[in-house]
This record gives structure tokens, C-alpha cells and sequence, in this order.
């Protein structure tokens, strides 16, 4: 089974269209799940929750949710993720409704994990993103936290977008999450949503476990998605292309716990 899910194009409802459904249907993937979805102005999609928690996160656009008798109106930060704004999201605990209306038209990112521990419906304003610049030479790249380990607002869900400027490398030196040993290591499934500017650009991930029985190199373009069930799993951008990517990741435990591949981690102590 490919680790490469092309974007797709499906109008699922009037004004709803359907750009990425992954999940243990049709992936390896067991503890993350997501959409993505493009909603005209006014378009309005709906969903009922099993035993799963939700992300729900405004790529672009401006939308109201509601959920729980909570409503959320007017929320997302830009008209690109390339905006480079920290945007906001909804978090909605397992066993809810959820609805969205998209007030501009919209992008949103609906990130899964199944659990039956619920937390509180809670509205992730932008502006408590966590904000971090990584890297140097060229693996330079802007880091905005969403719903990371340190916020305690979600039973499994991580969520995180990171772009990298043309030419850079990210989630590199190459590092995995694939062994439930911690404190060394957290096991963590993860899942790429890729977008490029200008569009018609690409990056190369490459996902591979360090005996090589997974090794997988990829062209991804703009709204594909890769899944990392386990591995390393660096991204090159080649120069002229920006890359922006959001990563849905949970496991047993919520911690980030990463390991450097050892071949690979003297990157990191350049002067
Ligand atoms: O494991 C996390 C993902 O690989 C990315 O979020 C990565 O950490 C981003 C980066 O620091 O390059």
C-alpha cells in the first residue's frame, strides 16, 4: 500500500468538495484519521463523531462551527496557509456533532484519532500558537503548534504546521517516533498534508526504517497527503518552491518524543 495519497476532487454535498479522506479503511493508519475539505462560500458540511476526537482546523477561509451548543463564529486567520498566520481550530470530544458553514470560501483540515476519553469542545485561537524557528544552513524552518503535547486539551490528537522555504529541508535530520519506549521515545503515527507555492510545485519525502524493509521516496505535490505509519521521514524542498505541510500525530501516549537517526544527528550540532 503507497504512502501517497493524491489530492482528489469530489463534490460530496452542494459547494463540499472532498480533497483528502484518509483513514484505516484505506491506509495503514490506525491511530490518525483526516480530511480535507474545500467549502464555497456559504457551503455547509456536518458530521457525527463515534468514538473519535476531532481538529478541526481553518486552513484558509473564514467559517462558523458549532458543536456541543457551542458556536464559533467567523473564525480562521487568512486566505493561504502561505499567509504564514497562525490560523485557528476547533477541538470536539468523541460521541458530538459538528457543523460548518463556510462564511468566505474555505479550506479545513478535519484531523481523527480514535479514542473514548473525551475532552471539552475548545476553540484554539491562532494567537496561542506556540511559534518556533528550527534549524540552520539549510534546514531553516517556521514551526507553528496547534494542539502540541504541553497543551492538555486532547486525549491523542498532536497537530503542528510547519513550513520550509525553497531550498530547505524539514523533519530533517531525519527522525523517527515509531517505539513506545519512553521516556526515550514515543510511538507516534503521523500524517503529511502538503501544500506548494506557486502550486504547481513539489517536494521529495522520502520514509524509510532503519533496516530499510520500508524505504519509500516520493514526488508529492500541492494537497497530497503521506502517511508515516513508521520511519524517518525528512522532506527537501528544491529551490524556487515554498513547502507548507500540517502533521496530525497520536499513538498510545501523547508526548513528542523523537530519535535522531544517529548516522544523521551530527546536523544538528553544526556551529
Ligand atoms: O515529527 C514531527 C514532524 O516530523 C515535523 O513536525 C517535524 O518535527 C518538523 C521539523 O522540525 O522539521
Amino acid at each position: 500500500m503507497s504512502l501517497l495519497y493524491q489530492k482528489q476532487n469530489q463534490e460530496i454535498r452542494p459547494g463540499v468538495h472532498l480533497i483528502q479522506d484518509v483513514n484505516a479503511s484505506n491506509s495503514a493508519m490506525k491511530y490518525t484519521a483526516v480530511k480535507v475539505l474545500a467549502l464555497d462560500a456559504n457551503a455547509s458540511y456536518d458530521e457525527t463523531l463515534g468514538d473519535f476526537e476531532a481538529g478541526i482546523v481553518v486552513l484558509a477561509g473564514k467559517v462558523t462551527v458549532t458543536a456541543d451548543q457551542q458556536r464559533f463564529e467567523g473564525i480562521g486567520q487568512r486566505q493561504s496557509v502561505f499567509d504564514k498566520i497562525p490560523t485557528d481550530s476547533v477541538y470536539v470530544g468523541t460521541g458530538l456533532s459538528f457543523g460548518i458553514t463556510a462564511q468566505t470560501a474555505a479550506k479545513i483540515l478535519i484531523a481523527y484519532s480514535p479514542t473514548t476519553t473525551s475532552f471539552p469542545v475548545r476553540l484554539l485561537k491562532g494567537d496561542i500558537h506556540q511559534i518556533e524557528h528550527r534549524g540552520k544552513y539549510q534546514n531553516k524552518r517556521l514551526v507553528q503548534n496547534i494542539l502540541p503535547d504541553d497543551l492538555p486539551f486532547a486525549d491523542k490528537l498532536l497537530l503542528v504546521e510547519v513550513y520550509t522555504d525553497s531550498g530547505n529541508w524539514s523533519s530533517y535530520p531525519p527522525h523517527r517516533h515509531d517505539h513506545d519506549n519512553l521516556p526515550t521515545e514515543s510511538l507516534l503515527e503521523e500524517i503529511y498534508y502538503h501544500e506548494m507555492q506557486p502550486k504547481q510545485g513539489f517536494v521529495f519525502q522520502r520514509v524509510y526504517t532503519d533496516d530499510h524493509s520500508l524505504d519509500e521516496t516520493m514526488t508529492v505535490q500541492n494537497q497530497d497527503v503521506v502517511i508515516v505509519p513508521k520511519g524517518y521521514h525528512p522532506v527537501g524542498v528544491p529551490d524556487g518552491y515554498d513547502s507548507y505541510y500540517l502533521n496530525i500525530m497520536a499513538g498510545p501516549t501523547r508526548v513528542w518524543h523523537f530519535h535522531n537517526a544517529p548516522e544523521h544527528a551530527w546536523i544538528i550540532d553544526r556551529k
